[in-house]
């Protein structure tokens, strides 16, 4: 048997067919495939088009939060549909828009509706808008979601921000980074470990200080959903150190690291965790929508309060 020895290993992206395609590809190299630098660039110069000024906050909007982006003034909404390779957002309580605006002064581009992995989408897709925001100029991110209460001492209504988080997709090896990596996007290895900004939480304590409000601090964990979590699945991410549970935000927090934002996390605590095998509560998608949405005011008052500290600068370089 002859091996020819003459040929060159190609550091391209994985081939469209041959071995790799017939063991089958992971769903997110695909997507990255797709979503491709040149791709992300053909949305942002869509967009720029219809908005010719630079965005500085990029505000992503959880689940019963869409009603920030009404606050926003001076608006250009354009719905996902309408924005070439944009999914949309199938989920109650989530609009499909991409609003363009001022937000107590500063401009700031807000998905009103985000991707989630259990609407079918790879955490790639659900994550890769995060990659035009940073490209249409945005450096700062706000990420919010509703998310259940893991710890004991937290009550429905309570406001967490999120100083870590737990990536359970990637822990079973999907990762929206998964595939070909565009350095042009950042590196292949990036580091998390500072994924949320700590000055932004800093500031956002002082901020809720001056209204009485005792915002919590914890580690958000990050599931594939649609089910809410089994008992023992609750129990388990308590002994893992988790505060609270969701079913988004780790795979943006992901990209928004890798192309170098500073991103401040908002969870809203919008159910408890069942813990008791004799009670009969169960977390419903009502209730989560019901409470974000009663508490809706609180957190656009901080966030509104937030941009005074990008305007004024009022931070010191962190990277
Ligand atoms: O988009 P977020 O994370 O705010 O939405 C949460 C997670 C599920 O989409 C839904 C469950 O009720 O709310
Ligand atoms: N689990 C997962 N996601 C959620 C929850 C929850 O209890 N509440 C809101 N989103």
């Amino acid at each position: 048997m002859s091996h020819n020895t003459n040929t060159s290993i190609k550091s391209a992206p994985i081939a469209e067919s041959g071995p790799w395609a017939a063991a089958g590809e992971h769903p997110n190299a695909v997507t990255n495939r797709f979503y491709t630098y040149e791709c992300v660039q053909e949305i942002a110069a869509f967009i720029q088009r219809l908005v010719p000024a630079k965005p500085e906050l990029a505000i992503i909007c959880g689940s019963g939060l869409g009603g920030l982006a009404d606050l926003i003034v001076d608006k250009t909404v354009i719905p996902y549909s309408e924005i070439p390779h944009f999914p949309r957002s199938t989920v109650v309580g989530h609009r499909s828009n991409l609003v363009f605006g001022t937000f107590n002064g500063l401009n700031v581009v807000c998905m009103q509706g985000r991707f989630h992995p259990y609407e079918g989408y790879t955490t790639a897709m659900c994550a890769f808008p995060v990659r035009v925001m940073h490209m249409l100029g945005a450096r700062s991110l706000v990420v919010t979601c509703a998310a259940g209460g893991l710890n004991k001492d937290y009550s429905v209504g309570d406001i967490m921000l999120i100083k870590d988080h737990l990536n359970l997709p990637s822990f079973a090896g999907n990762n929206p980074l998964i595939g070909h990596n565009d350095e042009r996007f950042g590196p292949r290895f990036p580091p998390v470990g500072h994924a949320y900004d700590r000055q932004y939480i800093m500031k956002m304590k002082e901020i809720a200080a001056k209204y009485n409000l005792q915002l919590r601090e914890g580690v958000y964990c990050g599931l594939g959903g649609p089910c809410y979590e089994t008992i023992a699945e609750i129990n388990m991410l308590r002994l893992l150190g988790g505060d609270a549970v969701g079913m988004s935000t780790v795979h943006e927090v992901t990209l928004a690291a890798h192309c170098g934002f500073r991103t401040l996390g908002i969870a809203l605590i919008t159910n408890k965790c069942l813990s008791d095998y004799n009670s009969t509560y169960e977390a419903v998608h009502e209730d989560v929508i019901r409470i974000s949405e009663l508490k809706a005011d609180e957190l656009q008052q901080l966030i509104f309060d937030f941009v005074n500290v990008l305007k004024n600068n009022d931070l010191e370089n962190q990277h």
